[in-house]
């Protein structure tokens, strides 16, 4: 799969036959880090990083401002340890969670890298939303001990500049269960132990029956195996249930005029042989902000609007969220 290929051109140059050629022209470069996914959490320091983590989720769930947003967000993933070997490994921008459609809303990623120099590069740069946006919002360095925790959603396009010495990353998802519902995979996935928990030791079927949006999902959630592998007969009598819809059909649905604008003067290239300038001439804004770097001018901004880093020491701040519990991290937050 092609990794971080994501938006109106990935999937245009794919349905177009082109997928070969997008393999080679954006598949090593998209994602050059080579990752081992830690699904039962049995990792060292693992189960440790979890606790901290769920933690950090319950004191926001506790914070007025984004507990809306974090209501049904009971499991996350067991951790995903990445490195980015030092010979200019990158990942291109991408969302997370490109069409809101497969659960995962918080992403929180912590940094192992002692001695990072600016010049080792390997910055994770998040942009202002969305992924037509050029304008960079923060260059984060990927410090020993520091967290950073985003949503997962349209809101934080990111990219991992290239690194110039070997970097290592865990990333842990935190997931939305009512999201979830509606995707067949997303749904599956909630029942199987091996690849989410429950954040904060808190009960499987409970958490499921919390996700239901009605009195019916509510009793079949609640009469439901748990941990059980659906069969395809099982599987093709809940789709209807619980709405299931894959992602072109979501993506249709959310498809902006720009997307179809994108598409079509894609088309337009590779098709009609036009020469891109031409295709894509005055149809959208020039990028501002390409080669501008992060605003280093700028004052940053303040919680809960944009992003923050926390220093250590003191560790004031993130105590609070914490609820009490100390995390000796240096932690960031994007809105
Ligand atoms: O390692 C990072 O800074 C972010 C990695 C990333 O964006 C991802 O794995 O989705
Ligand atoms: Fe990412």
């Amino acid at each position: 799969m092609v990794r971080g290929a994501t938006g109106a051109a990935g999937k245009v140059l794919s349905k177009e036959g082109y997928t070969e050629k997008l393999e080679r022209a954006l598949n090593e470069p998209s994602r050059g880090d080579v990752v081992k996914f830690s699904d039962d959490g049995r990792m060292p320091g693992v189960p440790q990083l979890a606790a901290a983590l769920d933690a950090l989720v319950e004191g926001l769930q506790a914070c007025e401002e984004v507990a809306e947003r974090l209501r049904f967000v009971d499991w996350a993933n067991g951790a995903m340890f990445a490195v980015y070997p030092g010979d200019a490994a990158r990942y291109i921008k991408h969302v997370d969670n490109t069409l809101a459609t497969d659960g995962r809303r918080l992403t929180a990623v912590l940094y192992l890298n002692r001695d990072w120099k600016p010049a080792d590069g390997g910055c994770l740069r998040i942009f202002e939303p969305t992924m037509q946006s050029f304008q960079v919002k923060r260059d984060v360095e990927p410090l020993w001990n520091r967290l950073v925790v985003n949503w997962s959603t349209q809101e934080v396009p990111h990219e991992v500049l290239s690194s110039y010495k070997d970097r290592v990353a865990i990333s842990m998802w935190f997931i939305c269960g009512r999201e979830s519902l509606r995707n067949r995979e997303a749904f599956q996935r909630l029942f199987s132990p091996e690849k989410l928990r429950c954040i904060g030791s808190r009960d499987r079927r409970r958490c499921l029956e919390k996700t239901a949006e009605t009195e019916a999902e509510r009793k079949l959630l609640s009469q439901m195996q748990l941990s059980q592998a659906f069969s395809a007969a099982e599987l093709a009598s809940l789709g209807p249930h619980f709405r299931w819809r894959n992602e072109e059909e979501v993506e249709q649905a959310h498809e902006s005029e720009q997307d179809r604008a994108i598409k079509a003067a894609i088309h337009r290239t590779l098709q009609g042989g036009s020469r891109p300038e031409e295709a894509f001439a005055g149809m959208v804004g020039q990028p501002k902000g390409l080669d501008e770097g992060p605003r280093s001018g700028l004052p940053a901004p303040t919680l809960p609007c944009h992003f923050e880093v926390v220093e250590d020491p003191p560790f004031a701040e993130a105590n609070m969220l914490l609820n009490g519990i100390r995390m000796p991290t240096t932690f960031g937050l994007v809105d």
